[in-house]
């Protein structure tokens, strides 16, 4: 999809996802407010110029310019502990690469590479026990800097909590991530610590957006009954597969709406609901926006997606047709969408959540599509992956009309897919080993950090 040349994503960076309730206020107002380093003016504007194959450059992020060559640099090192980093002193400083060796940016690793001494401890060093064992004994020296470059892997010891945390040397800079959540490390101890925590959600905006097009088109078009319907009989031979089908046909047409005109009410603006914002608002899919976040975006980016903001959620939740949850974890871990808050909606409204499980009571969200206060959702995140709401798989899986007369197939579920492309990977990677040369290497200002406010408050600034 072109954006517009001035793309608010461009003018306006922000990081992750939006903020939304007083819990998480206190964090979130950290990622709203514009602490990131604006891109130059010189930057040429993504949404205008052809996409190139690599992701990043889209989001315009300045190449760096390399300054080794592939040649001498082996690119996908196993390097494991050596037994001497701890004494030594390294030519440069060093990178704690969690995870997968590099995939995507033979280019950047090089420079990375080249810039830093890399140490990749092998998996059983990530475990919780022995990273925490490692860290004691100081293994890996004083390091700069930890790198994860996917979401798969790097997760092994659990979340960076102050168990971890404390543990860290007093030379960690900057910690970078795969990943728009941040909700597996404190990001508030790190920046108290000093550290900058610098997610990716820039690098996985685009397929998160997409993804919930799908979803959003999902509710207003009930695509689970009509796919289920369309299969389900096959596989289990339970029911007429003919006449299956022809109820579905028969019937789903008075239960299906097209979005156009309805309004679309997005829970956090940051980078994902606005590109959301773009893709269903007009020209495209014609909905009316609507967003609540904790902090106002700039007016320019309000008049750039035609978006109405709303001081209050519950302003928010009364006025919109379909609602979409795009907005970090609360900092404590506790649902912003509980019975209470889907008191507000008005009877049949629509409900996708792409951003964490933890952020939804689903009990109560089973409870509203039960009532019919809900009419569809869609879910791509789960309170308790990878197992989802058995009450919730029966709504997105059942043939027949239920006893108050609700249609089958009122929900999706899918299984943590959203930011999943290969193009969000590229991006995961280059992103995070660009946070680390700016901060590390050139003593610059991250790309993406997500806790600069922590680090403030800490200095007294
Ligand atoms: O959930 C996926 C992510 O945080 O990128």
């Amino acid at each position: 999809m072109n954006l517009p040349s001035s793309f608010p994503l461009v003018k306006h960076q922000k990081l992750g996802c939006g903020a939304v309730n007083e819990r998480s206020r206190h964090l979130v107002s950290t990622m709203a407010e514009p602490t990131n380093t604006p891109m130059p003016a010189s930057t040429p504007v993504p949404a205008s110029t052809p996409r190139s194959s690599s992701p990043l450059q889209q989001y315009s992020i300045p190449s760096l310019t390399p300054n080794a060559t592939t040649a001498t640099i082996p690119l996908w090192p196993s390097t494991t502990s050596s037994p001497d980093t701890a004494t030594r002193k390294p030519q440069r400083p060093i990178v704690l690469h969690i995870g997968d060796p590099i995939k995507y940016n033979p280019d950047t690793y090089a420079e990375f590479n080249a810039a830093f001494e890399v140490i990749r401890p092998p998996t059983p060093e990530r475990e919780r026990n022995e990273l925490i064992r490692a860290l004691k004994e100081k293994r890996w020296g004083h390091f700069s800097a930890i790198f994860r470059p996917f979401w798969g892997t790097g997760g092994e010891m659990g979340r960076w909590d102050a168990e971890l945390i404390d543990l860290l040397p007093s030379s960690v800079k900057v910690f970078a991530s795969a990943g728009a959540g941040f909700d597996w490390a404190d990001t508030k101890l790190l920046g108290e610590r000093g550290i900058i925590y610098c997610n990716s959600g820039l690098a996985a905006a685009e397929a998160v957006a997409d993804f919930s097009v799908a979803m959003i088109i999902s509710t207003f078009r009930h695509l689970p009954w009509c796919m289920n319907a369309a299969t389900f009989p096959y596989l289990t031979s339970s029911s007429d597969a003919r006449s299956t089908f022809r109820e579905c046909h028969a019937r789903a047409t008075a239960a299906s709406h097209n979005p156009r005109g309805h309004t679309l009410g997005l829970i956090g603006f940051g980078n994902i609901g606005q590109q959301i914002a773009a893709k269903m608002g007009n020209p495209a899919f014609g909905m009316k926006i609507a967003y609540y976040d904790v902090v106002r975006k700039p007016a320019a980016v309000d008049s750039e997606l035609r978006a109405t903001f709303y001081e209050k959620l519950e302003g928010l939740m009364k006025v919109s047709d379909c609602v979409v949850l795009c907005t970090p974890a609360s900092a404590d871990g506790r649902p912003i969408i509980t019975a209470e808050t889907f008191g507000y909606l008005r009877p049949g409204t629509r409900f996708v959540n792409i951003a964490r499980g933890s952020l939804v009571d689903e009990e109560a969200l089973a409870d509203a599509l039960d009532s019919g206060v809900v009419g569809a959702a869609a879910l791509d995140v789960h309170m308790d992956e990878p197992s989802v709401n058995e009450r919730l798989v029966r709504m997105a899986t059942g043939l027949g009309f239920d006893d108050r007369g609700q249609h089958p197939g009122r929900v999706m579920l899918t299984c943590h897919n959203a930011g999943g492309t290969v193009e969000t990977h590229v991006g995961f990677e280059e992103l995070s080993m660009r946070n680390i040369l700016r901060v590390v290497r050139d003593g610059g200002e991250a790309v993406t950090p997500v806790n600069l406010h922590w680090l403030r408050e800490k200095k007294g600034v």
